[in-house]
């Protein structure tokens, strides 16, 4: 709703701003809308309270000077006027103006805090210093109201105080102890802060009512107002119809005009009674006149009651619905404060009962400590009785321990003599002990004979060793010529649910087979070895068995270890090992020359060995180097530490011929060796290196039956020379490592072309192998060794004086029935033969020089017989002589 300004407002309004704000100098024709903007203006504003408390909005920032005034700036304006308390006594003045002037709400706003000062105001010395005291006291909602002094509150608590408070500390107070109760979750309230709240709530709803008696009783005054203002009316339209019946007169002049016509014709009749007619008639015309300047004042009066009476109208009607509005505002404003302090007071009655619950469980708390306190103190009491009586059996006992003390001290005075008696005692122990002493010395001196009688002794271990390990070897030739192992490998990862064709296996070297074709008794065939492994033995087990034979080698013994069977039986993974193989799972090479280093180490006091490793394969009948840079794809690198001078000499002592074109050279000790070049190791790790090099340049594909099958035999051969420290004697020692081809059906691996030739190849070798096998095995005066390469260079260790161990691989699977039992009669036949009892060669050699000792001694005990035959005769002769002589 817009104000309008009209009449005395209007000149009031403008000369009330120009009286204030005279740089404003605002027209009096100034437009409403002028009016408006300059009472609604911030600055205009700003300087009306600045007059009436100076500097009071200087820095408040509740104002922007420039902006025309929000009616959310107005609210929050006077609402810190209200707390500065500034408004209260000036507002009137305010009030008076704004209520005409501004649009209603911002009215009603200011009539509210207007009914929030009590309606007997204080003076505003005594307002200004209570206010103060209450914002020090309080200090609003900063102030920690548990922690308040409890003076203060009481001091707070007289009716004066509170009387003089204005409504929003009141309020403030409320607030902040519920909100202090709520925000610190302390349900405990001091019993004078309740009292102070109770107060501080009663004095707010007592000043509700009282605002609401005063709207009351000054709607009463607006009510008599408007009864007067009406009253009033009702008089003025009273004397309005008044006046309107006056008006009726004002027809007169024209029947006078009329009759002043008729006048005159009775004039022209007669003159005399015509003047005094006309005499007659001024009279009434001048009354006449008098009569219409009072009409024309009365029409005058009339117009401005109309004025009035429509003014006051106006004002009757604004104020009526400005108190109407006001009332309305008021009312529910008061419901909604009533219904707020109701559920206050509401929670501060239960609050209040807590706390009362609060003061009962301390009273109950009180009495229980009471209790304790008074069992405290029969406990106390109790305790002096002990005390009491402790000290009473303290003494006993003191006295019981004087007593003890007396005894002790006699016996103190027992053992003292008991003392002396031991000294004496110990004198003579520390003689005894001298004595023995002296009769311990002669004995060690003694057990220091014996002990160098001993060492002498031990010196001749060595020779006990010899002994011991010379007739291990005896055992290991007598066991037979041509041992044989079985291995079975394990089913691959792939072959899961495959049929096994291995019955049993015994462990005394017993395997049955059995015939997936022909289930039952008659379909099974028994098989002898020397040892059967297993499909779970491991590399360690196997070599275990193997072991003895590796070390006879350094005895100076000659050993050939080959792996034989079909493809993918496990030939490769038992002599070499898998790719990548841990130390456990290392091959019979490895192992071997592991074992080698590792006993020469052992035997290093005694024996320096030497170790030089050759490795070749037969490849379609040719024999290639495989650490050798001429026709192999790698060549090994060779190092000049490699180069020492005795194993030159070595190496040309075993290789004392480089024979063109002939594959294999006769060693001093009667083995075959390869043609090809020699590598001295000291280390496993030169094996290791060596081998990885061999075994890369080795010729390898894939058949139907193998992802990569050896297509080669592969022989490993190991040098071993030993000098005796001691006697200065040598022996030499050759271990031959073969992995041979797998052994296959030439159908059954589905080869052509290359690898058709290679498997031919392969084939041959290893029929040339059984060819001299059953050769020797019939004892036959002829034995085919120069039907193939392999043969040639295995010569020695099958026929010679070398110890052989053949290692069947056998694949469990079903479907490889016919080449396992192909494997199994060749490896039995094989088994039966006979090689003849192997020969150290030092053995050979002692065996020469004691056969020639033998001789000598004959020869010496000859002539001792001769001398001592004629010692004999020249004895007979004596008696004769003597006899003779007589
Ligand atoms: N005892 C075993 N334990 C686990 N796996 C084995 C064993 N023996 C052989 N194998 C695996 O069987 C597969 C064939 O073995 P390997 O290559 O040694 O046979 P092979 O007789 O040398 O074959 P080829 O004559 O074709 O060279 C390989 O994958 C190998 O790792």
């Amino acid at each position: 709703m817009t104000p309008q300004f009209y009449g005395k407002k209007r000149e009031l309004v403008i000369e009330w701003i120009n009286s204030i704000l005279p740089d404003f100098s605002l027209p009096t024709e100034a437009s409403d809308e002028e009016l408006r903007a300059c009472l609604l203006d911030g600055t205009v504003l700003c300087r009306i309270l600045n007059m009436i408390r100076p500097n009071s909005l200087n820095e408040g920032g509740y104002l922007e000077n420039s902006s025309v005034l929000q009616s959310e700036n107005v609210k929050r304006f006077l609402a810190a006027m209200d707390e500065m308390g500034i408004l209260r006594f000036e507002l009137s003045d305010l009030e008076k103006l704004i209520s005409n002037l501004l649009e209603p709400y911002i009215y009603v706003r200011i009539s509210y805090i207007y009914l929030n000062v009590p309606s007997a105001e204080p003076s505003a010395t005594v307002l200004q210093h209570v206010g103060h005291k209450f914002h020090d006291l309080f200090q609003l909602k900063h102030v920690c109201y548990d922690e308040f002094p409890v003076t203060n509150i009481l001091e707070m608590m007289e009716s004066n105080n509170l009387d003089n408070a204005p409504t929003q500390s009141l309020l403030n107070v409320v607030y902040g102890i519920l909100d202090e109760s709520v925000e610190t979750k302390n349900d405990e309230m001091t019993h004078h802060m309740a009292c102070l709240l109770r107060k501080v709530v009663q004095e707010i709803g007592r000043r509700l009512s009282t605002q609401a008696d005063h709207l009351r009783s000054q709607n009463n005054l607006y009510r008599a107002r408007e009864e007067k203002h009406q009253l009033r009316i009702r008089e003025l339209e009273a004397l309005v119809s008044a006046t309107r019946k006056e008006t009726t007169v004002t027809h007169q002049p024209q029947q006078i005009k009329s009759r002043r016509k008729k006048s005159i014709s009775w004039f022209s009749a007669s003159p005399n009674f015509c003047f005094t007619y006309l005499q007659n008639v001024n009279l009434e015309m001048e009354e006449k006149g008098k009569i219409e300047k009072q009409e024309m004042k009365l029409v005058k009066e009339n117009e401005n009651y109309i004025h009035e009476i429509a003014g006051l109208k106006q004002e009757v009607e604004i104020s009526g619905m400005m108190h109407g509005y006001n009332s309305r505002e008021m009312e529910v404003e008061a419901k909604a404060a009533i219904a707020v302090l109701q559920i206050r007071i509401k929670d501060l009655e239960t609050l209040l009962a807590d706390s009362r619950n609060k003061v009962k469980d301390l009273e109950t708390l009180l009495a229980d400590s009471r209790n304790k306190v008074k069992d405290f103190e029969s406990l106390l009491a109790d305790s002096r009785n002990k005390e009491k009586d402790l000290e009473a059996s303290f003494e006993s006992k003191c006295q019981s321990w004087s007593i003890k003390e007396k005894i002790y001290q006699s016996s103190i005075d027992f053992q003292l003599e008991v003392m002396q008696d031991l000294r004496s005692t110990s004198e003579a122990v520390k003689q005894e002990i001298m004595e023995t002493k002296k009769s311990y010395s002669f004995e060690f001196n003694h057990l220091e004979s014996k002990f160098k009688a001993l060492a002498d002794a031990a010196g001749n271990y060595h020779e006990v060793v010899a002994e011991n390990r010379k007739l291990f070897n005896e055992l290991q030739d007598l066991k037979g010529n041509i041992r044989v192992y079985c291995r079975i490998r394990p089913f691959l990862p792939r072959q899961t649910g495959k049929q096994s064709v291995i019955e049993n296996i015994s462990e005394h070297g017993q395997l049955v087979i059995a015939n997936p074709s022909r289930p039952g008794k008659d379909g099974q065939r028994l098989f002898k070895f020397n040892k059967v492994f297993g499909p779970n033995a491991t590399q360690g087990d196997v070599f275990s068995d193997i072991q003895p034979f590796v070390r006879s080698v350094v005895d100076g013994y000659n050993v050939c270890i080959f792996a034989y069977g079909q493809t993918g039986s496990g030939k490769t993974y038992t002599m070499t090992g898998p790719d990548g193989a841990t130390e456990e799972e290392w091959g019979i090479n490895y192992q071997a020359l592991n074992n080698l280093f590792r006993v020469s180490q052992s035997r290093r006091q005694h024996f320096l060995y030497e170790v030089g490793v050759q490795m070749v394969e037969i490849y379609n009948e040719q024999v290639r180097d495989l650490l050798s840079g001429d026709g192999s794809p790698r060549k090994y690198p060779y190092s000049k530490q490699y180069r020492h001078i005795k194993w030159k000499l070595l190496y040309l002592f075993f290789l004392n011929l480089h024979t063109v074109g002939i594959t294999t050279i006769s060693q001093p000790n009667g083995l075959s060796v390869p043609d090809a070049s020699m590598h001295p190791v000291t280390s496993t790790s030169d094996v290791l290196d060596l081998m990885d090099i061999g075994f890369k340049n080795r010729s390898v594909g894939a058949t139907a039956l193998n992802a990569s099958s050896s297509r080669s035999h592969s022989i490993v051969t190991v040098h071993v020379r030993g000098k005796d420290l001691k006697t200065r004697s040598v022996l030499y020692g050759n271990l031959h490592l073969v992995d041979l081809a797998g052994s296959e059906r030439v159908d059954r691996s589905e080869v052509t072309g290359d690898r058709l030739k290679e498997a031919q190849h392969i084939n041959k070798s290893l029929s040339s192998l059984g060819d001299v096998i059953f050769a020797l095995a019939k004892k036959s005066p002829h034995v085919p060794y120069r039907n193939s390469k392999l043969t040639q260079i295995l010569q020695s260790s099958l026929g010679g004086k070398a110890k052989t161990l053949m290692l069947v691989q056998i694949n469990p699977d079903a479907s490889s029935y016919s080449e396992t039992m192909g494997t199994l009669k060749f490896s039995e036949r094989v088994s039966g033969v006979e090689l003849g009892a192997a020969r150290s060669s030092k053995e050979e050699k002692d065996n020469r020089e004691l056969m020639e000792q033998i001789a000598s001694l004959k020869d010496t005990i000859a002539e001792k017989d001769e001398v001592i035959n004629r010692l004999k005769s020249l004895k007979d002769l004596k008696p004769r002589i003597q006899q003779h002589q007589r």
